[in-house]
């Protein structure tokens, strides 16, 4: 599945996140939004792949590009047969969030970043527009830790895996009313919290690299966001644990309906009869092959943000192979006229 695929799916975040960093700091957070959309869409569209969406824009807001089931690539063309080699008229899933984290970028704050996942057919979990609690760790602790136990279990668990008492941890949390227990938990288990306020897939996945100083994401954030950091955590072994939040009175946002019992019905009309099962890694990206790829939107822990120059941009991204076994920086130097200079810092 990797071949070109690998080096080409890095140009569609890199112009995912140039796109949307030109709206960085100006308050629109929809403008930063739909055009990541549009360039990725744009982008992916030039590759010769059979692609479609699976986690994408929402279900219930009609959006009119990358929405779930959307097929993107030259291969799904109807002359696609002509067009296409028999490698990429294989079918693929592909998860995308164009821009995560758009109040940051609107805001121009740090941790933002353009992303997808990608897998075989049926490799992605396709998971509802719902809420997902979350548990990522380190390699070091993967299946060790786990989403069942208590946080304050979970940070002994840690400490030992790391070889760091419990007071050298850092745990990150998205800071919302959901999570007051929580985040009193850990600091009375003696550990320190990060409280972000958006974009945790960024948090998640810096679990999986030391030096980022984050060893755990603890809490609730969106199902979408879950399967793609699930996807890098998988392709890199990191751990991930996540569990579908569909009761609205536990995140108390109104954005999942008002009945528990509707949202059971739904998800059993997707084929989730166990709506409280705990997934790890392998089961939302389950295919043999998992790619990611992120592009820094603004600068953040993995990645520098989009730097603009006179005539050009460079940009640092990050792919992650679960088939070459590769974490990648990226950084690339993007000329989009003739620039006087190719800038370097
Ligand atoms: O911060 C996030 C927003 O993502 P995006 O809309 O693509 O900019 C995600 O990282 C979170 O996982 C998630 O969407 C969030 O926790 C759900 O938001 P909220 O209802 O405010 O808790
Ligand atoms: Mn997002
Ligand atoms: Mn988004």
């Amino acid at each position: 599945m990797e071949n070109t695929l690998g080096l080409e799916i890095i140009e569609v975040v890199e112009q995912a996140a140039i796109a949307s960093a030109k709206w960085m700091g100006k308050g629109e957070k929809n403008t930063a939004d739909q055009v990541a959309v549009e360039a990725m869409r744009e982008r992916m569209n030039k590759i010769y792949m059979r692609g479609r969406i699976v986690i994408g824009e929402g279900e219930r807001d009609d959006a009119p590009m990358l929405y779930i089931g959307e097929e993107v690539g030259i291969c799904t063309r109807e002359d696609a047969k002509e067009l296409c080699n028999p490698d990429e008229l294989v079918e693929i899933d592909i998860a995308v969030d164009p821009c995560e984290g758009t109040n940051l970028v609107a805001y121009g704050q740090p941790g933002s970043m353009a992303v997808l996942a990608i897998s075989e057919k049926g490799g992605l979990f396709a998971a509802p527009d719902f809420y997902m609690k979350k548990l990522a760790a380190p390699p070091a602790a993967k299946g060790k830790v786990d989403i069942n136990k208590s946080a304050t279990e979970n940070l002994k668990i840690l400490s030992e895996c790391l070889d760091r008492s419990i007071d050298e941890l850092v745990v990150v949390v998205m800071k919302r009313e959901r999570h007051n227990d929580l985040i009193k938990e850990i600091r009375d288990a003696g550990a320190r919290v990060q409280l972000i306020s958006d974009g945790d897939v960024g948090a998640a996945i810096s679990c999986g690299f030391a030096g980022t100083n984050i060893h755990a994401l603890m809490g609730i954030g969106a199902a979408p966001e879950g399967v793609i950091s699930a996807a890098a955590m998988r392709a890199m072994g990191g751990h991930f644990q996540g569990q579908l939040i569909y009761d609205p009175a536990v995140v108390k946002t109104g954005l999942i309906g008002e009945s528990k019992e509707a949202n059971i019905e739904r998800l059993q009309s997707m084929n989730i009869t166990d709506p409280d099962k705990v997934y790890d890694a392998h089961e939302l990206a389950s295919g043999e092959n998992v790619l990611f790829a992120a592009c820094g939107i603004t600068s953040g822990n993995l990645m520098n943000g989009v730097r603009f120059f006179h005539g050009g941009a460079r940009t640092q991204s990050l792919v992650i192979s679960s088939q070459s076994k590769t974490a990648r920086f990226v950084d690339t130097i993007h000329m989009f006229d003739q620039p006087k200079t190719l800038q370097l810092h």
